[in-house]
């Protein structure tokens, strides 16, 4: 039997539809993501952490789910908000339902609701917090379901200012010598290692290993809060800053160990949230984004070589473009909205990147960006 679900937002709009995964509550931030595929690839994101992922193509779950699309550990989206769920299952690679793979980890969705409406609603007023309730959390609002639930989103400030880089890290470090997978054959182990990389993890998604180590990086992925002194005594050939949930900003230890690292001289690479922390190590400032971008079908321009990328895409906050410092240049830039997509230092190898050049899900226009890391370590 369907159950139905609930979704208020902070604005007191309400959405009808029905219980997806677990039944229960789940409080945060409620964005919206246009790509087509990749569904169990952005509930693994550790950069949702916090955040409802409201999907804009509407059928969704129809290549169920499979042990090898997982980005990390676990579920960090904070819900799922479809449009329709798909009845069928049909893939060749697929384990299991998307329904089910939600429940057994405890994780709250709704579906059968207008996410046309939603994500127009998002657009004009920018990210919101809400709630879906379902099962007995529904049941606890009453007569009175948008005061109860307008009580509930009070309990979660929101995104701005909050630290989760360290809350979804690793807490011990880890050797990685896994390439990307290859068709009927899985994930390869790579033996031909000829830099020595440590790789921050401030959430890391898996691919982005991959690639790296596919790129002959002997990987040893540390916890965010490593001091840059621990980094150094390892004689990295390049530091690598992962992507990862929250603010940027009170990731002061990060910025610090980053500040260090370029002084070192050693080359530096940064996506997402490495990017805005490498930012920020170089005396940029970082602001919260209206709606963010979430999504697989985003162009960027390549400033200096005039080409076009579609890129994936998930941030929420930005390399503020009104106050950059001298050591930065801008080498990438949206052509949605024209913010900072790509930076690099003027003064030594170190750069960054806003999108996601590892994809998975999205388009591989970009992974060339792993080739510069490799091309600048090779040239120090
Ligand atoms: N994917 C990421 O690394 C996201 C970075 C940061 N949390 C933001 O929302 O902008």
């Amino acid at each position: 039997m369907t159950e139905i679900g609930c979704l208020v937002l902070e604005d007191g709009s309400v959405f009808h539809g029905s219980a997806l995964g677990a039944h229960g509550e789940s409080i945060g931030e409620v964005v919206f993501n246009t790509a087509m595929t990749g569904y169990q690839e952005i509930l693994t994101d550790p950069s949702y952490c916090k955040q409802m992922v409201t999907l804009t193509y509407p059928h969704i779950g129809n290549t169920g789910v499979n042990s090898e699309d997982e980005e990390s550990e676990k579920v960090w989206a904070a819900g799922l908000i479809v449009r329709e769920l798909s009845p069928l299952v049909s893939s060749y690679r697929s384990q299991g339902d998307l329904n089910s793979y939600m429940r057994d980890r405890n994780v709250v969705g709704i579906h059968d609701i207008d996410t046309r409406r939603l994500t127009r609603l998002l657009r004009d007023k920018g990210a919101q917090r809400g709630v879906i309730l379902s099962g007995d959390a529904l049941a606890a609002a009453g007569d009175d379901l948008v005061g109860y639930a307008l009580g509930r989103i009070a309990t979660f400030a929101g995104l701005a200012g909050l630290d989760l880089a360290r809350v979804v890290s690793t807490q011990a470090s880890y050797q990685w010598h896994e390439g990307t997978w290859e068709n009927l054959k899985g994930f390869p182990t790579i033996t031909d290692r000829r830099f020595n990389v440590v790789a921050y993890d401030f959430g890391v998604k898996r691919n982005i290993l991959r690639l790296l180590a596919e790129r002959g990086c002997d990987l040893t992925v540390v916890p965010a809060q490593t001091p840059a002194a621990e980094v150094l005594a390892m004689s990295p050939d390049g530091v690598f800053l992962s992507n990862g949930p929250g603010d940027p900003e009170p990731c002061t230890y990060a910025i610090e160990a980053v500040k260090a690292i370029i002084a070192a001289g050693v080359p530096v690479f940064g996506i997402c949230l490495g990017h805005q922390i490498l930012s920020l190590a170089s005396g940029a400032k970082t602001m919260k984004m209206k709606t963010g971008h979430h999504g697989a079908n985003h162009p960027v321009k390549h400033e200096a070589g005039e080409r076009v990328f579609i890129t994936s895409q998930n941030h929420g906050f930005a390399v503020d473009d009104s106050a950059l410092p001298d050591v930065l240049t801008v080498t990438h830039r949206s052509l949605f909205d024209g913010t900072v997509q790509g930076v690099r230092r003027t003064d030594v190898k170190a750069f960054g990147f806003q999108g996601h050049p590892e994809a998975s899900p999205g388009p591989h226009d970009i992974v060339t960006l792993f080739d510069q890391f490799i091309a600048d370590m090779e040239a120090v």
